[in-house]
């Protein structure tokens, strides 16, 4: 059996009855006169991917610096874990579990996959790096995620495929002890099987145990991947649901006027939500 963190592989998924891993409850959050999210919503719970959509502005990105400590909702509530908690900084959201990884990747071109991996969490020993365990570790978690395509784990990012990179920045994230990966337009800038092999990362995450919100633009990724998904519309969440509830077409009609047939979304009797 192969773990990441601890989560055996094929741990059990939080099914729509079982508390989530995260709760969003009644954020709001402007910036200056501009009102970005209105008492927002959002269940993201362990074992399943939550695709979240939205037209451009419908506050996405906004929504998720809220998770990963990067911006503090004015109201609201959040449970991690069924508890309440205030994540003021990203070191608290990395506290919690909770990584992201940004559309920019935020890897140093320069600098090797380990050592990119362990940027700014240097492993020391005797007072000098480490080298041995970081490079041990960040193989061991490029091995159980299945990322097999890079040649030496000591090659520059700068000579990384657009996939590759994206892989190294989700191991990077994951191998934190996380629980929650937040992920912002994966697939962006990358080819059909680069896409592929990311996707089925986001899957391997998942079957980790993980929770994973993966903000797309790109519908045919949220529906190969997600299991629930979630949409945003000029702020508020308008619909949110077991994927199983939605089409491609109703979910281009709540991202671009709000509503599906011109009703709002009806969450599923059985959702459970709290
Ligand atoms: N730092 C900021 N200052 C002022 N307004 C902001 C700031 N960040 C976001 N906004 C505004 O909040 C709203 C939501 O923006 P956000 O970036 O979350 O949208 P998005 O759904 O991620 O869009 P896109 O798909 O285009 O990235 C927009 O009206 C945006 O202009």
């Amino acid at each position: 059996m192969t773990e990441v963190n601890g989560a055996p592989e094929g741990a059990s998924r939080g099914g729509d009855g079982a508390e989530p891993l995260l709760k969003l409850r009644g954020i709001d959050k402007h910036f200056g006169p501009v009102q970005a999210l209105y008492g927002v919503n959002l269940d993201l719970p362990a074992g399943q991917v939550t695709g979240l959509c939205g037209d451009n502005g419908a506050g996405k990105s906004v929504l998720t610096r809220c998770i990963a400590g990067a911006h503090q909702p004015d109201h609201g509530e959040i449970f991690f874990e069924g508890k309440p908690v205030h994540i003021r900084s990203t070191r608290d959201a990395s506290a919690l579990g909770v990584e992201t990884v940004y559309q920019d990747l935020a890897l140093a071109d320069n600098l090797d996959i380990v050592q990119n991996m362990f940027l700014g969490r240097e492993r020391l020993r005797y007072g000098l790096l480490d080298e041995d365990s970081m490079e041990l570790q960040a193989a061991e978690t490029l091995s159980t995620l299945r990322v097999t395509t890079v040649r030496s784990i000591r090659q520059p990012v700068a000579s990384l495929s657009g996939g590759q990179r994206q892989s190294v920045a989700v191991a990077k994230a994951v191998m934190w002890n996380s629980k929650l990966v937040l992920l912002d337009e994966p697939t962006a800038a990358l080819g059909v099987v680069q896409t592929r092999s990311v996707l089925d990362l986001i899957r391997r995450l998942r079957d980790h145990g993980l929770a994973v919100m993966v903000i797309s633009h790109n519908l045919n990724d949220v529906f190969e991947v997600a299991d629930r998904i979630a949409v945003l519309y000029l702020g508020r969440m308008v619909a949110e649901g077991p994927a199983s509830d939605f089409d491609r077409q109703s979910v281009v009609e709540y991202m671009t006027t709000g509503a599906a047939n011109g009703r709002p979304h009806e969450p599923a009797a059985a959702s459970g939500k709290g």
